[in-house]
């Protein structure tokens, strides 16, 4: 069995992510998205906030680092651990993904036993690139370097998701339609799941600390009440009237058609009501979005990106 005793106590709990590192013959690198949670409130709450309903057979973490959150994780489907929990049957399992070699084999060490017997795997590699497992939860500290692309990575796969980020980026993906920080990134990501942010996260609970406050989102998937025929050019309609966001919908729809793909933006402008046209685009919300980007796609013959 390791000896946990590594990661000594401090002001925050049981985990000194700088005696963590040491052990892993490396050290937190920020210039490597490697902030770690240090805060044991806020990792103990983390998978807590999945879904009441949420399978949590297979869970997947981004980017593991030295394992504080792995181990809440561990617990949560069951498997024992220094922090286990109730919950969980025992026969669930955990996926980490980690692209740091140094901090990939430390996980592999550190949870030897639960590596050993088929409960946890340990990836090591860009979660932007690597075949992601079938998992059925993702809970993840993630990195902010990409935020983004590693969202919209998963949100597609349509499984609860509790995911750190950036306080700004997590209160634009939240936002709602006539807000402020409504765009892009809200419209696509209310696509695919009901979003929230159900705790803000202090940079002090972060070792080392980053330079802005975080934010736990929550996203419950969703079946949409709309159709959207073409997911890509729905999300590439978006992203097109959204560049535009100080014009009407009328303008946006044809000043950005080398954007969104359209050959002929002006039958969609002319078969779409006026009542959409007169708006701007931050105005609209996913379902007049869908809308559109119908009329766009069936009127305004888009070609393949
Ligand atoms: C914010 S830290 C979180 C670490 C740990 N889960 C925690 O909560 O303390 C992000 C981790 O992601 C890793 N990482 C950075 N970019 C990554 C990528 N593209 N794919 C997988 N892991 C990545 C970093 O090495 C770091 O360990």
């Amino acid at each position: 069995m390791t000896d946990r005793s590594a990661g000594t106590a401090d002001a925050y709990g049981t985990r000194d992510p700088d005696a963590l590192a040491r052990r892993a013959g490396t050290r937190a690198n920020p210039d490597n998205d490697q902030h770690f949670l240090v805060d044991d409130r806020v990792l103990d709450r983390l998978p807590a906030y999945l879904p009441d309903d949420a399978d949590t057979g297979h869970l997947l973490e981004v980017g593991g680092g030295a394992g504080a959150l792995t181990d809440r994780l561990l617990a949560a489907v069951g498997a024992g651990g220094p922090t286990a929990v109730a919950g969980g049957d025992g026969t669930g399992r955990v996926t980490v993904i980690e692209r740091d070699p140094p901090f990939a084999a430390f996980l592999r060490e550190e949870f030897a036993d639960a590596v050993e017997s088929g409960t946890l795997e340990v990836i090591e590699g860009d979660a932007l690139a690597v075949e992601l497992p079938a998992f059925t939860a993702c809970v993840a500290n993630l990195p902010y370097g990409i935020s983004s692309e590693i969202a919209f990575r998963l949100l597609p796969e349509k499984r609860p998701l509790v995911l750190t980020f950036q306080a700004e980026f997590a209160d634009r993906m939240v936002a709602s339609a006539g807000e402020s920080a409504y765009g892009r990134l809200s419209v696509s990501a209310q696509h695919y799941a009901d979003v929230e942010v159900v705790e803000r996260i202090p940079k002090e609970a972060f070792d080392p600390q980053p330079a802005v406050e975080s934010a736990v989102v929550r996203c419950t998937p969703r079946d949409p009440d709309y159709e959207v025929g073409d997911e890509a050019f729905f999300l590439r309609f978006v992203k097109a009237l959204f560049t535009q966001r100080r014009k009407t919908v009328r303008n946006a729809i044809r000043n950005t058609a080398h954007i969104s793909g359209l050959d002929r933006p002006d039958a969609v402008v002319d078969a779409a009501e006026e009542d959409l046209l007169s708006r701007r685009p931050g105005t609209l919300d996913p379902a007049a979005f869908a809308a559109l980007a119908e009329l766009a796609r069936t009127h305004g013959s888009p070609t393949e990106a």
